[in-house]
């Protein structure tokens, strides 16, 4: 069984089957990718697997342990994070203070250290703030912690964001289209940073439109159309699969359509 398994898993919007019957696996330490046309059902998907919609049919699990069914909160305890399509960071809170909130979701002191500030409570604390730090170098926002979310780059703020994910302690990282809105020098550092948090023994599931920035970097691909997995493997396999080139294709045919009337 893979470290993420993901069986046969489908989600209806009444009479629109958005998921049919999809399976995906990852290793731990694989960067997956789901690709497919607009309307697809990619985010759909992630939804099921976050927990955000209650999967019905199929099974999720991670690292052995069924997952689906599970609420989002504990998804995440279970070691599963994302990113959202479009950012959603705490954008007057301070840039550490987004990653100190991340890492919450594991704490080891009670609430009652917490109201009485006990020296466990304070070294926990201590430590969660190194431990911040320390992301935030990892992923250059450190001289950075100090600003208001709202106040960076955009590039930057995508990165807190899977900065704020890998607080988190998950080891399974959805990211949701990272690099949407970026310019090509903002791809480039985003695909080395999903690079490391690779060889850092992150397993990564990616959504993304970008296909050069997917092509290079992806160890597996699913693509979905219309809700339907049409193909999976390698990059170079996907780029020259007919059925993913009619996908795409045909539905770009349309919108030149659409252009035209
Ligand atoms: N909450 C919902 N209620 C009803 N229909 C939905 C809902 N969410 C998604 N859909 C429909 O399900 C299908 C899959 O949508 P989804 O957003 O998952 O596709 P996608 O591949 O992520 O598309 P995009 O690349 O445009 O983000 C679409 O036909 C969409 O209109």
């Amino acid at each position: 069984m893979a470290y993420l398994e993901v069986k046969d898993i489908s989600m209806r919007f009444g009479g629109l089957v958005a998921v049919d019957q999809v399976s995906i696996s990852a290793e731990k330490g694989e960067i997956v990718s789901i690709i497919g046309p607009n309307g697809a059902g990619k985010t759909t998907l992630f939804n099921m697997l976050t927990g955000v919609y209650k999967v019905t049919e199929g099974e999720i699990s991670l690292n052995g342990k069924t997952i689906s069914g599970m609420l989002p909160q504990d998804i995440v305890k279970a070691g599963m994070a994302r990113t959202f399509q479009n950012v959603r960071l705490f954008g007057d809170m301070r840039v550490i203070e987004n990653v100190l909130l991340g890492m919450h979701v594991n704490t080891s002191y009670s609430f009652m250290d917490a109201v009485l500030r006990t020296r466990r409570f304070k070294s926990a604390e201590a430590e969660k703030h190194r431990e911040a730090i320390r992301l935030l170098d990892s992923i250059k926002l450190r001289e950075k912690m100090h600003s208001y979310a709202t106040n960076l780059p955009y590039g930057d703020q995508r990165r807190l964001e899977i900065a704020r994910a890998i607080a988190t302690g998950a080891s399974v990282l959805l990211l949701d289209e990272p690099a949407a809105g970026m310019n090509p020098q903002e791809t480039d550092e985003l695909l080395e940073y999903i690079r490391k948090l690779k060889s850092d023994g992150h397993t990564v599931i990616l959504i993304e439109h970008d296909m050069s920035l997917v092509m290079n970097i992806s160890d597996k691909i699913y693509v979905l159309d219309y809700g339907k997995k049409i193909a999976e493997g390698l990059p170079k396999e996907i780029a020259k699969n007919p059925r993913v080139i009619e996908a795409y294709l045909g539905r770009r045919d349309e919108n030149a359509d659409s252009q035209e009337s």
